[in-house]
């Protein structure tokens, strides 16, 4: 053991060296930071500026430095010049700018990732180097060029040495990190990705890049690598015009949220869907028939309907008397000046004043034609004021073209029906029926991508547009009456500047906010590069308002088709992206699971093949023994299946003892159908006492919801996310639900250790496997 101890005392003065560099950049940022800050707000409002960007700067970078202590440095590469390159989160070099550390997105680390004994490139070995905190606590080598580590005396140390043919780069790391405990945050795979997952990561940044993978293949942990990836070696381009990132659910966003912070990057935008229209929250949840209906394209056309019919001739020619003049307002009228303002090819709040400007001057040429003389330009705009300000006129022009907001149009839409069936003659009444609700209803996902059509079409509303104006008026001012000051204070000015000169080039452009802050927070922003997560639940509608935001089409899209849940959503990614990106995308699979066990994999791959999903190929990377326990209970008299439900907690408080820790690591889920979960979480709850004592009890049921290590949940809120252990409650319920056997397929590869399924109906076909008789 001697050669292995000493790799390790080696090892960890490398490791010393680089996070003492660490630590002297750390203070060194610091210093800079509080420097910045000891000047405060004083000098021109330039000065204050430009100290406000260094002490982002500096923010950014003490925050960046900090994210990326834990696993530092994990990879070494030897190469065939005989030279050593350290492999890390972030790149480090010394004061003479010597490199320390390579960062792992570098092309200099690509071997690092993609080096294969068969096609080894200039890397003799690799090794993975384990930390824990600051200390190296093993070593494992990947001796990829044999004949030339044996021509120097080199050669595997002994120890942890994995076979240079292995299909799995750093085995021992890998299969380590796959076997830990979850803490139900996801983290990240920098030290461990896959040659596949590598390829994927570093693809272009041009055009739409489709990921398709079964569950557990590491599309989530590959997306977001892609992103930290993508800010890296296009940093100039994304820094300005940001990345967004999609997710199905908060929950998701949160169990993902720490992957980019640890690979130090924090600008990306993260959202859901139902959040992607700022001034919106969706709450409700919409009923499968529903949500298919919304998903549909063809909204593309009800939406562009329904902004037409609030720009209406009316029935009959209206006259009205205003100041004691007779006045008429005529279809005709209405009908040339609908068409002029149509033709300006703005949206229909922006176009309004064009409408409202041209009917007025129609009425003042009828005023003109009235009083048969020349009129002066006073006289117009007085008679043009008095007709503006009056009600019955104001009325008038608005029902001919109403000024509204995205939420007041679709809401419209789907509490009156004849607005529906004016607007959508392609949905039969049934369908319009299905869609009627209340006006004040809460929003849902599948709302957000019609608000957001409706808000294209719509244009601010220019109320709005006015108010902001005025906003910006009252600041301008405020900055000319400061350069004012400037300009008496520092005697300046003897005609060379004048104080607007002087305003306008201090004028700020609103508060300083991030590229991230900016972009999440305005609607019409468009961004660098968008990524996507379990895309394959997006409408077609959906995927309009996504591709809107990133007209370049710069677009990483993960997911798997035979997981999708929405009624909405996709079952081909052609299905799904052709209407969209007219055949523009690129298509990459992943095979490998992972997170889920052989046994467990196999039985969901069989299961999804007998149900006839579109599934991917998938393999597992481990195996665990006695990953899959089946458990057949006997329906009980009475009602519902008390015996189903008390061998559920009974196995779950078993499995809770096995992985649940009191650390804080460990999670188990309890997977049922949707009506099954209040019942199974309140009958755990009473069972949780007796079965594991009761501070543990108490210290279980007190943990929130997304903290949980014990909990109960439907197959949709279990999407994306993994436990050490599954109990999974009647697989044939879960099947009859409205995700189907897709939702079973989600809810059987969740755990990453063992899955126990508890039963009273036959189970789904393909669970158990047949063996040939
Ligand atoms: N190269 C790797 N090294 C270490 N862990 C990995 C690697 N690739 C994936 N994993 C782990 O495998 C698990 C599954 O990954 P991930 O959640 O990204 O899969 P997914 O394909 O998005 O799954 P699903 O389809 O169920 O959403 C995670 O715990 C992830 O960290």
């Amino acid at each position: 053991m001697a050669g292995r101890q000493d790799e390790l005392v080696r090892e960890q003065a490398v490791v010393d060296r680089l996070y003492d560099r660490l630590d002297e950049l750390r203070a060194s940022t610091r210093a800079r930071l509080a420097a910045v800050r000891r000047e405060g707000s004083v000098g021109t409002p330039q000065n204050r500026s430009e100290r406000d960007a260094f002490a982002t700067l500096y923010e950014d970078r003490a925050a960046q430095l900090d994210a990326v202590e834990d696993r530092l440095v994990f990879g070494r590469l030897d190469l065939s010049d005989a030279t050593t390159r350290y492999v890390g989160r972030i790149g480090l070099a010394d004061d003479e700018h010597r490199s320390l550390l390579t960062d792992w997105r570098a092309p200099a680390a690509t071997a690092f990732y993609r080096a294969t004994a068969l096609h080894p490139g200039d890397v003799r070995r690799r090794r993975h180097l384990v930390t824990q905190r600051r200390s190296v606590t093993g070593v494992e080598d990947e001796v990829l060029d044999l004949d030339a580590l044996a021509d120097d005396g080199g050669g595997v140390p002994d120890g942890d040495g994995v076979l240079a043919a292995s299909s799995l780069s750093g085995e021992g790391a890998l299969l380590a990190s796959l076997a830990s405990r979850r803490t139900g945050r996801m983290t990240d795979i920098v030290a461990t990705i896959q040659a596949e997952q590598d390829r994927i990561i570093r693809a272009d940044l041009a055009g739409a890049l489709v990921v398709q993978g079964g569950p557990g293949t590491g599309k989530t942990a590959v997306a977001l690598h892609r992103a930290a990836y993508l800010l890296y070696a296009h940093r100039r381009l994304l820094e300005r015009s940001g990345v967004l990132l999609v997710g199905p659910s908060r929950a998701f966003l949160r169990y993902i949220d720490q992957v980019l912070p640890s690979l130090g990057e924090t600008g990306v935008v993260a959202t859901t869907i139902g959040e992607l229209v700022p001034g919106v929250r969706a709450t409700a949840t919409e009923r499968p028939a529903v949500a298919e209906i919304k998903g549909r394209l063809l909204w593309r056309d009800v939406v562009r309907r329904a902004v037409r019919a609030r720009e209406r001739v009316p029935a009959a020619d209206l006259p009205v008397r205003v100041e004691g003049h007779d006045y008429v307002i005529r279809r005709r009228d209405v009908r040339d000046a609908i068409a002029r303002a149509r033709r300006s090819h703005k949206p229909h709040n922006e176009a309004r004043p064009v409408f409202v400007r041209e009917m007025l001057s129609k009425l003042v040429d009828q005023y003109r034609a009235d009083v048969d003389s020349e009129l002066t330009p006073e006289d117009v705009s007085m008679v043009t004021e008095d007709l503006r300000a009056h009600r019955e006129v104001r009325v008038a022009l608005n029902l001919a073209w109403f000024p509204l907001t995205p939420q007041r149009l679709v809401s419209d839409l789907f509490a009156k029906p004849h607005r529906l069936a004016e607007a959508a003659p392609e949905l039969t009444a049934a369908e319009r029926e299905l869609l009627r609700r209340p006006a004040d209803s809460p929003w849902t996902d599948d709302d957000v991508p019609l608000l957001d059509e409706a808000a294209e079409l719509l244009g601010e509303d220019d109320s709005l547009a006015r108010a902001e104006a005025r906003a910006r008026e009252a600041e301008r001012a405020a900055e000319l009456e400061y350069a004012r000051s400037v300009l008496q204070s520092t005697g300046a000015g003897g005609g060379l500047v004048d104080a607007e000169t002087l305003a306008a080039r201090f004028e700020t452009t609103g508060p300083r906010l991030t590229t991230a802050e900016r972009a999440a927070t305005d609607r019409s922003w468009t961004y660098g590069h968008v990524v996507v997560d379990e895309a394959q639940e997006l409408s077609p509608m959906a995927w309009r308002a996504l591709v809107r935001r990133v007209p370049t089409r710069s677009m990483t899209v993960v997911g798997d088709v035979a997981q999708t849940s929405s009624a909405a959503g996709a079952r081909s990614w052609a299905e799904a992206l052709d209407p969209v990106l007219r055949g523009s995308w690129r298509l990459e699979e992943l095979t490998v699971s992972y997170r889920t066990p052989a046994e467990v994999a196999d039985a969901a791959q069989r299961m999804a093949a007998a149900a006839g999903l579109p599934t991917s190929p998938l393999t597992a990377a481990r195996q665990v023994d006695g990953s899959l326990e089946l458990t057949r209970v006997a329906p009980a008299a009475g009602s519902g299946h008390p015996g189903l439900a008390g061998e559920a907690v009974a196995q779950a408080t078993a499995v809770a003892r096995t992985f649940v820790a009191a650390d804080g690591s460990g999670r188990v889920a309890v997977i049922a159908a949707a009506d099954r979960v209040t019942g199974l979480s309140d009958a755990l709850a009473a069972a949780l006492p007796e079965a594991l004592g009761q501070p543990e009890a108490e210290r279980l049921l007190a943990q929130r919801p997304e903290d949980a290590q014990l909990l109960v949940l439907d197959p949709r809120s279990a999407k994306g996310l993994e436990f050490d252990a599954v109990v999974l409650v009647e697989p044939a319920a879960v099947v009859d639900g409205d995700g189907g056997a897709s939702d079973l397929y989600v809810a059987m590869t969740r755990p990453t250790q063992r899955l126990v399924v508890v039963h009273s109906r036959s189970l789904p076909e393909g669970i158990v496997e047949r063996v040939a008789a």
